[in-house]
């Protein structure tokens, strides 16, 4: 049987709800918990209340010693990739991101490809909110001609960005237009909610071709994703709307699990 002995970067909406899922999945053994210094021992204590009978750790950096994990998987944020992702992957241990909002930052995408070619392993980017990527980046292969994506969120969703600078969130009562540009422009605006459109652009044509219109709508209750791609495969269309996860309205329900589904695929013996 394959097993994987993990490193989780983050323990904040998606990376507790990832060890929830996987805390009785014994191909998956969540190892260790990368969290600040300050949250360390309070995370510790949570641990042990959670995970009765379990080895995990909380833990400020990810070992690359003798104790080093199988693989790391990043659920944290941009720091947390320059901090952990970067040595993990140049000591040669295998590592999955979600935060790819992040990788919009100059220089960033170029420095991981470095770590891991140094490392001789691999980062796997995945698809956390949005489906298609498959399709998407198969389609890439032929050339595409264009990729518009649409973002349309609960107006809470959009709280702490700058969409609150011209829209009162709290009191909208219909669907109105914020942004509408590249994604680079998008991913520099609204870290962190851009990565769907980094995800689409990294699979896709690029941040400087992919067109974003970012929306703010009290009528829907999901964070609808909804892109077209046009090229030499033909046209494929996507409308995503994931559940917010109740414990960070800004994130889908999906990120997670895909986050499972890209760890089952590494110990099942089928991998879809
Ligand atoms: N790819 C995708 O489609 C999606 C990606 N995301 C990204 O996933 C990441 C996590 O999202 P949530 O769990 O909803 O956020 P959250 O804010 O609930 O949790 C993030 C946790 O990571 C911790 N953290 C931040 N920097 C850290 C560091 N350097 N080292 C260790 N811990 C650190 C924070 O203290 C917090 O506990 C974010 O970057 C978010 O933008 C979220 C939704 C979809
Ligand atoms: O729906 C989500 O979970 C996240 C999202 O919009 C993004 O970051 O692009």
């Amino acid at each position: 049987m394959l097993q994987q002995r993990i490193a989780l970067v983050g323990f904040g909406a998606i990376g507790r709800a990832v060890f929830d899922i996987l805390k009785n999945e014994p191909r998956l053994q969540i190892a260790q918990i990368i969290v600040s210094e300050a949250r360390r021992e309070a995370v510790q204590a949570e641990l042990g209340e959670l995970a009765a009978g379990m080895a995990v750790q909380a833990l400020t950096d990810v070992p690359v010693g003798d104790d080093r994990p199988d693989l790391v998987v990043e659920c944290a944020g941009h720091s947390a990739i320059q901090a952990h992702v970067l040595p993990a992957l140049a000591a040669g241990i295998p590592c999955m991101v979600v935060s790819i909002g992040a990788l919009s930052a100059p220089g960033l995408a170029e420095q991981l490809e470095a770590a891991a070619d140094k490392g001789r392993t691999q980062v796997h980017l995945l698809s956390g909110a949005v489906g298609g990527i498959d399709a998407l980046a198969a389609a890439k292969v032929a050339g595409l001609d264009s990729v518009v994506y649409t973002g349309r969120k609960p107006p809470l969703g959009w709280l702490g960005t700058p969409a609150e600078d011209t829209l009162d969130l709290r009191n909208l009562t219909e669907s109105t237009l914020f942004f509408s540009g590249s994604a680079r422009d998008a991913a520099r605006l609204f870290p962190k909610n851009a990565n769907v459109a980094a995800t689409l652009s990294l699979a896709g044509i690029g941040l400087d071709n992919t067109r974003v219109e970012l929306y703010a709508d009290p009528t829907v209750k999901e964070n609808i994703h909804y892109y077209e791609a046009q090229g030499a495969f033909g046209f494929m269309a996507v409308t995503l709307k994931g559940k917010p996860l109740a414990s960070n309205p800004k994130t889908s329900a999906l990120t997670v699990y895909s986050v499972v589904r890209a760890l089952h695929n590494r110990v099942l013996p089928v991998a879809i």
